[in-house]
């Protein structure tokens, strides 16, 4: 999606602040936590994109490039870079930012599949 200097010139899907009862048992941010924020900036995109209900199906490619401390802001960015018959693959990358300065650094990284599913589960087509 980026490069690792500057964060997307757009608006990030999420951006929240991290809190202590999010890390790990080293006192930094747990990639569990991050992948589920990355799982909900995903499902905005595809469930937007699709006009309803839409499940992960798959995450490929998952990447941490830099630790993620307590009180820095993350912004996670989400864009949907194919969409089949009725998956939708979605590039996520979040970066953060320590709340006193101005230095963004790309955290991590993944792509996302999305299916689009009906009342009973079932992948139903999103329209083109
Ligand atoms: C009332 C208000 C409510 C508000 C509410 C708000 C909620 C706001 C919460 C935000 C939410 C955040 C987002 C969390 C989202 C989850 O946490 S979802 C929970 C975790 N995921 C699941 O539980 C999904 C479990 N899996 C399944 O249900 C089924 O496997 C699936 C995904 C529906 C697929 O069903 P299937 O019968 O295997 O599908 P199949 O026909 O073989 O393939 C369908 C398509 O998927 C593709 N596909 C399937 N598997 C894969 C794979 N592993 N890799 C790549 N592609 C795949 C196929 O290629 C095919 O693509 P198309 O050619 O049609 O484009």
């Amino acid at each position: 999606m980026t490069d690792s200097a500057q964060p997307p010139a757009r608006d990030p899907a999420i951006r929240v602040t991290t809190q202590p009862a999010d890390t790990n048992p080293y006192g930094d941010i747990f990639g569990g936590w991050l992948m589920g924020q990355m799982d909900m900036a995903a499902g905005l995109v595809a469930s937007r994109h699709s006009k309803g209900r839409a499940v992960t199906a798959a995450v490929d490619s998952m990447q941490f490039h830099h630790p993620v401390y307590v009180g820095d802001e993350v912004s996670v960015f989400a864009e949907l870079v194919r969409s089949g018959r009725t998956s939708m693959t979605i590039e996520v990358e979040a970066w953060r930012r320590d709340r006193f300065g101005e230095t963004h650094e790309k955290v991590t990284q993944a792509s996302f599949v999305f299916v689009a599913i009906d009342e009973q589960g079932k992948p139903r087509a999103v329209e083109m």
